[in-house]
């Protein structure tokens, strides 16, 4: 069942704030393209507002509520959001079902881990205290040195809509648990969930400013997030187009970013595998989250002794699935967030159609779904590396499919490629996984699977899939600034310029 969707206002120093402009726009359900609420629009107004109040977090009281309390009482908030969420679980989960389309199985999966990585970032946060003025060892005895670990202060975090609430946490998490205050910018295309967070976040007492959540259109909210003279870090998860023009705002300012981008990750199958579980990965490994995932392994490298029996077999794996509103039982594939996202898809298929591949198998809408953005699970074969569809991003549910005889040239195949975010390899020699993860270029390689992901390891990219990794420690790192303090404790004077007292 379908539920109501709250209505909120923007979270700004603690309280919902009506927008200074007061506009509002609409939420669309991909999976029914009715209207089912409205959410506030932010604006430059708003952003001075939110960093303002962020800044204020970091100083009230001296630092000592926030930015230089102990991680151990930073790490109480984040449970406490973890705890909130977690009994919240169910109704978070449907609420992302009907903002973006993804099933609802996986979409609780998604809250869960939510829950997961505050905790673990709350683990981390008590962590820092003991790893706080870590001895650096010098050359010279008459000095000592060691290392401060500071939160950067006030981070702009924007966030894409594929995985709404998740994708902020990434990055909440870990910037409160460094100490950092933080404005949250969500994609306007799914911002439920995060405006649920807000909700949260005032529940148990999160003290004022410390998160402040904006939503809005991105040139509106996220670029005067970007260019603000006051906020010291952007962490941006997004598209590589978006993720540029960010880069060059902050570079006017020398702001640092982390960037975590698109990508067209390839899964390399072997001749020695398993059909059928090689089968489920890949499907899994592109379908998944309807196939908007930043890592979709959506360029399925095969070699030849096994090409033809390997897709028939994942043809008949994608026959099987079941496309749904998002909120029927055993939905496994919903629709594309929105109008215009589900537009791109459908031309990339017609472009790939008119440059001479075949659409293997879906490629349309299917027929027992009369309303939603729904596309088929489509596979494309007779693919050469220099058509559009080998090559960009779809962000939609669309393999596309080569051959390979060698090992030498499944690798030159999966590395020919601008970005870098994931890889899979599949085979049952595992020395040969090993060697193939080595050698592709990407800041993922999963072996025998795709997609799995973990909070505690690191993720994102090399080439135009971005730079920076979130998750883990690698995480903590991105809200932390390094400094080094170094004391002279010989009793002796410097000597290096004669002492006028012996003139
Ligand atoms: N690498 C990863 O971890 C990862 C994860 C999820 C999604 N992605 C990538 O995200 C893209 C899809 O997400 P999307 O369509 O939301 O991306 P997008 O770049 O259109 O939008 C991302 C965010 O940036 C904001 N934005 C847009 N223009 C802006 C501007 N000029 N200044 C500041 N902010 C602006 C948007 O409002 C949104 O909040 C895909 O390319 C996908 O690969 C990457
Ligand atoms: N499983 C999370 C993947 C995030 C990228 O889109
Ligand atoms: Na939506």
């Amino acid at each position: 069942m379908a539920l109501q969707v709250p209505s909120r206002q923007l979270f700004i120093d603690g309280e919902w704030r009506e927008p200074v402009l007061k506009n509002r726009f609409p939420i669309v359900n991909p999976a029914t393209e009715q209207i089912i609420g409205d959410i506030p629009a932010a604006t430059s107004e708003d952003v001075d507002l939110a960093v303002a109040a962020a800044r204020r977090a970091l100083s009230r009281n001296k630092g000592k509520d926030w930015a230089s309390a102990s991680g151990a009482v930073r790490a109480k908030y984040l449970r406490a959001i973890a705890a909130k969420i977690t009994e919240r679980k169910t109704e978070l989960g449907k609420l992302e079902a009907m903002d973006c389309g993804k099933p609802l199985d996986e979409a609780v999966w998604d809250i869960e881990d939510v829950a997961g990585c505050f905790e673990y970032y709350a683990d981390l946060a008590e962590g820092l205290d003991a790893k706080q003025k870590a001895a650096v060892s010098l050359p010279m005895e008459t000095f000592k040195s060691y290392v401060l670990k500071e939160p950067i202060g006030v981070v702009g975090l924007i966030t894409p809509w594929n995985y709404p609430l998740l994708m902020a946490t990434w990055k909440v998490a870990p910037a409160l648990a460094a100490g950092c205050a933080a404005i949250l910018k969500p994609s306007e295309l799914a911002s439920i969930t995060c405006l649920e967070l807000a909700e949260v976040c005032r529940e148990v007492g999160l003290p004022p400013g410390v998160l402040n959540i904006l939503t809005g259109l991105g040139p509106e909210a996220g670029a005067p997030l970007a260019s603000h003279p006051n906020v010291d870090k952007i962490a941006f998860t997004g598209s590589t187009t978006t993720g540029s023009k960010i880069m060059t705002a902050a570079a006017q300012m020398v702001k640092p970013v982390s960037l975590e981008l698109g990508g067209k990750s390839p899964i390399i199958v072997f001749e020695d595998v398993d059909l059928d579980k090689a089968a489920e990965w890949t499907a899994f490994g592109c379908f998944w989250t309807n196939g908007q995932i930043c890592s979709a392994t959506s360029r399925l490298i095969v070699h030849e002794k096994i090409a033809k029996e390997f897709v028939d077999r994942l043809v008949k794996w994608t026959k099987n699935i079941k496309i749904s509103d998002p909120l029927e039982e055993g939905c496994r594939l919903g629709p594309i967030v929105s109008g215009g996202q589900y537009e791109k898809v459908l031309k990339f298929i017609s472009t790939a159609k008119s440059e001479g591949a075949t659409i293997l198998s879906g490629g349309v809408r299917p027929e027992h779904l009369k309303k939603g953005f729904f596309v088929e699970p489509t596979i494309i074969t007779d693919v050469t590396t220099s058509m559009q569809i080998w090559r960009e991003e779809v962000f939609g549910p669309v393999l596309c499919v080569k051959t390979f005889s060698t090992e030498e040239e499944a690798l030159e195949l999966a590395n020919d490629t601008h970005y870098g975010l994931g890889a899979a390899v599949i085979s049952n020699d595992l020395e040969r996984c090993d060697r193939v993860s080595k050698e592709l270029q990407a800041g993922i390689v999963w072996i025998n699977c795709s997609q799995p992901c973990f909070c505690q390891a690191p993720w994102g990219g090399n080439k135009r899939s971005g730079f920076g990794r979130e998750l883990g420690e690698w995480g903590l790192e991105n809200y932390l600034s390094v400094k080094q303090v170094t004391q002279y404790i010989s009793d002796e004077p410097w000597g290096w310029y004669s002492s006028p007292s012996k003139l």
